[in-house]
């Protein structure tokens, strides 16, 4: 198995390539937090850029180092725009992050999201409730047919999600990262628990789009797994100093992103984790 030195190593790496080379993630997102999602892109070193059109999409798959796609809000041109963009990321081999955001609402996200699975994301990024959801969706291992997604919120913890992400990982052969009080990534044999943030980071819409969008950002710099880590670890770091610093989620929101951007590769290195063989 792979050292927690090791991955250390690889996560400063990363940090270090994204402070130096400021690679740009284009996004499709949902219209609720898409200004917080660039703006903790920039925060990180990252350069920004939302579309919603189709050839829009593919322009930024092919131009950007990845891609995120979130389906929280979703519009009708999006039926084209999301699958002709997945399947150029998909043919073109490049790195992409899923949130399946309130997955199980309405048609078009059940279609939508049920496609994706032949583009296979290289990170799939969600919430306990929505994890076990998709892996439900494409008759994974560890899923569930009814979907405990509150809307967006997840009802479950993280740790009962620990199948469903593993499962994911292999079908995609990328990595899963499971947010909650602690977070669980894996990519299907390794399993990190990181620690950290704030309660603040539930008080605070996007907390959980903003992660997936600086994931794609260090995804355009190393391995689905190192990149869904390195940004759950800055996401704790941060989220546990804002927090310190504030007594309420509006000055938190502006606090995290100063957090985001002060986290050295060291700092983001070091923050707690451990490993444990799937
Ligand atoms: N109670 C909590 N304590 C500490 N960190 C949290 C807490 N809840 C969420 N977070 C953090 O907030 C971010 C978003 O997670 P989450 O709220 O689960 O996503 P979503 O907004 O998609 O439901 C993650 O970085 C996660 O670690
Ligand atoms: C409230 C809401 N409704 C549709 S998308 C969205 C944002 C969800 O953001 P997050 O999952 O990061 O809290
Ligand atoms: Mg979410």
């Amino acid at each position: 198995m792979i050292t927690k030195e090791d991955i250390q190593n690889q996560m400063i790496q990363a940090v270090e390539t994204v402070k130096r080379t400021n690679p740009m993630a284009g996004s499709i997102t949902n219209t609720v937090t898409i200004n917080f999602v660039a703006n903790a892109q920039l925060a990180v070193g990252g350069s920004a850029a939302m579309v919603y059109l189709p050839d829009e999409g593919e322009f930024l798959a092919k131009a950007g180092g990845a891609t995120y796609i979130n389906v929280g809000t979703l519009l009708t041109i999006y039926e084209q725009t999301l699958p002709h963009t997945a399947k150029t990321l998909h043919d073109m081999e490049k790195p992409w992050v899923l949130d399946p955001v309130a997955v199980g609402i309405g048609s078009l996200r059940t279609q939508l999201l049920q496609q994706f699975k032949e583009y296979k994301p290289s990170v799939i990024r969600g919430n306990a409730s929505e994890i076990i959801a998709l892996a439900g969706l494409w008759e994974l291992d560890g899923g569930t047919d009814v979907s405990n997604v509150r809307g967006v919120d997840s009802t479950d913890s993280v740790s009962t999600a620990k199948a469903a992400a593993v499962a994911l990982a292999k079908w995609t052969g990328g990595a899963v990262a499971v947010s909650g009080k602690t977070d669980l990534i894996t990519d299907g044999s390794v399993i990190a628990i990181s620690h950290g943030g704030s309660h603040f980071m539930e008080k605070i819409t996007g907390s959980g789009c903003s992660l997936g969008g600086v994931v794609a950002v260090y995804a355009t710099a190393t391995s689905p797994f190192i990149a869904a880590l390195t940004a759950t670890a800055v996401y704790n770091l941060a989220g546990a100093r804002a927090g310190n610093k504030v007594d309420g989620p509006g000055s938190f929101q502006v606090q995290f992103l100063d957090e985001l951007y002060k986290a050295t590769a060291a700092d983001i290195g070091n923050n707690p984790f451990e490993i444990e063989e799937v």
